[in-house]
Parts: C-alpha cells; sequence; structure tokens
C-alpha cells in the first residue's frame, strides 16, 4: 500500500518534520509509514532508560533505531527488556544491553507496535503470537508508546474483521477454543487455532498455543469480555491491551499524529 505523504520521510530527517503544504506529495509505503512512527517513538528515550523493546515488523524499526543511537553514542546506559525471543536475538545482533523482569521490575519506557487500536486507545495485539510476554512488560511501563501506521485504526476492537489472538495452553485446546467461540456466539464468533507454516500448531515463545477469534460484531464492554475470557481455564491471556497505551502514534496519509490518553 503506499499513500500520499506531503515531504519525503523516507530519509529519516523527516521524522521531527512539519508538513508543508506547499511540498509535492510523495508516496511511503506501509513499511516506511510504520519506520516513521518507530523513528518517532524512539524520540521520547533517554540515556539510562530501562525499555521495553517490542515485537513485530513496526517495533523492529524501533529496536535498530535505539540500536543505532547507541552505536554512534548518541544513547548510553540503556538496558532492553524484549518482549519476544526474536527481539531478543535482534537486541543482542545490535549489542543493547539486555535484563529481564525479574531484574528490573519497573521499565521507563516501553515502544511497541499494535494490530488494532481503537478511539480510547484500547489496543489488539498478538498477531505475531508474543502478546503474553508483550503485556507482561508493557503492564511493569511508566510509559508505553504505540507506533502503528493509520491501517490499524478501528471503530471498535475486532473490527478490522482480522483475529482477537488468545495463548492457551496446549493440554485439550479444542475444549478451551469452543468455550471461547461460545462466550462470543451473539457477535458470530469463529475461533480457530493458529497454524505455523507447515501446517503444525503454532507454538508461542511460552510453549503454548494460540486461538484466533473473528468477531463480526462489536463485543461491547471490553474489561468485561477480557474478564470473561480469563476465566476460561486453559487460557493463559488474551490480546486486548485494554487502557495500556499512554501515547500513540500513527503514521499516516497527513503525517504523524500523536494520541494522547487523557
Ligand atoms: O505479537 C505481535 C505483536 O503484538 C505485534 O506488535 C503486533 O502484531 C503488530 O505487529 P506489526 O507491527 O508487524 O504489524
Amino acid at each position: 500500500m503506499a499513500v500520499a505523504w506531503s515531504e519525503k520521510a523516507s530519509s529519516m530527517k523527516a521524522l521531527s518534520l512539519s508538513l508543508s503544504p506547499t511540498s509535492p506529495p510523495v508516496f511511503l509505503t506501509q513499511d516506511e509509514l510504520k519506520k516513521v512512527a518507530a523513528y518517532k517513538a524512539v524520540e521520547f528515550v533517554e540515556s539510562g532508560m530501562v525499555l521495553g523493546l517490542g515485537t513485530g515488523s513496526t517495533a523492529k524499526h524501533a529496536v535498530d533505531r535505539i540500536g543505532e543511537l547507541l552505536c554512534q553514542g548518541k544513547l548510553n546506559n540503556i538496558i532492553g527488556i524484549p518482549t519476544s525471543k526474536k527481539t531478543q536475538e535482534q537486541a543482542i545482533s545490535l549489542g543493547i544491553p539486555l535484563s529481564d523482569l525479574d531484574t528490573h521490575p519497573t521499565i521507563d519506557l516501553a515502544i511497541d507496535g499494535a494490530d488494532e487500536v481503537d478511539p480510547q486507545l484500547n489496543l489488539v495485539k498478538g498477531r505475531g503470537g508474543s502478546l503474553l510476554r508483550e503485556k507482561m512488560v508493557e503492564g511493569a511501563c511508566k510509559k508505553f508508546v504505540c507506533i502503528v501506521d493509520e491501517s490499524k485504526l478501528v471503530k471498535y476492537l475486532g473490527g478490522s474483521g482480522l483475529a482477537l489472538p488468545i495463548e492457551v495452553v496446549p493440554f485439550c485446546w479444542k475444549f478451551t477454543a469452543d468455550k471461547l467461540g461460545n462466550l462470543f456466539r451473539d457477535s458470530g464468533c469463529v475461533a480457530r487455532l493458529r497454524n505455523d507454516c507447515k501446517g503444525d500448531p503454532f507454538v508461542t515463545d511460552n510453549g503454548n498455543y494460540i486461538v484466533d477469534l473473528f468477531l463480526k460484531k462489536d463485543i461491547g464492554d471490553l474489561q468485561v469480555a477480557g474478564d470473561a475470557i480469563l476465566r476460561i481455564a486453559g487460557v493463559v491471556e488474551h490480546g486486548m491491551f485494554l487502557d495500556m497505551a499512554t501515547t500513540v502514534i500513527v503514521a499516516g496519509e497527513l503525517g504523524i499524529t500523536i494520541k494522547n490518553k487523557p
């Protein structure tokens, strides 16, 4: 997907840009928009911070940028807490010092992507399978900056028609998936086990499975829905991140929008 952008932002000089109405439009790909949002978020990072490092194609740009600034000596004494094995590997390859929640139970700032963002800044996360570690790390943050391109904005969670991921234990996953489907039957919910590219069950970093819920309608009160999901035995965590993002940075056709939690 390419969108009009009134200043060339693929050069990362454009990250603190203010858009000029007179400059000709340029087109950024979705990945370039993700990079724009990610670089903007890294402007919030200060030397000495403990950072939650997100997972996914958007967060990857932020981790790359943090590594680059460390390498250039523009950031110092950063400690990263990765939200997945993949991000851990990326951070190690970039020379970012790492720790964990046991050693650093309070995190200054986390930067991570999302699959959906609603108008109240509630999120769906976990389409990459990392929702549990992300929820633990981002729940321990003083500030959680979510970074998305504008395709992630929805009127209500589930509104994209894509999955609401639920991490479940492998034991009798069909039983758990049936219970999940029944919970939202009135919303036309379909519950499906996620498979990997070989057709085997997708296994998370925690050794669990993911059941994806496809919702046809708004499920109403999200806290009530989230609590009901967590009460089903076999569920480990759900991918709704309610009231957790303190800031959402959206890169879109008209530039960057920063939305702060009231
Ligand atoms: O499990 C994956 C994470 O929640 C990601 O942050 C989320 O899926 C967004 O990923 P992406 O930036 O690749 O769209």
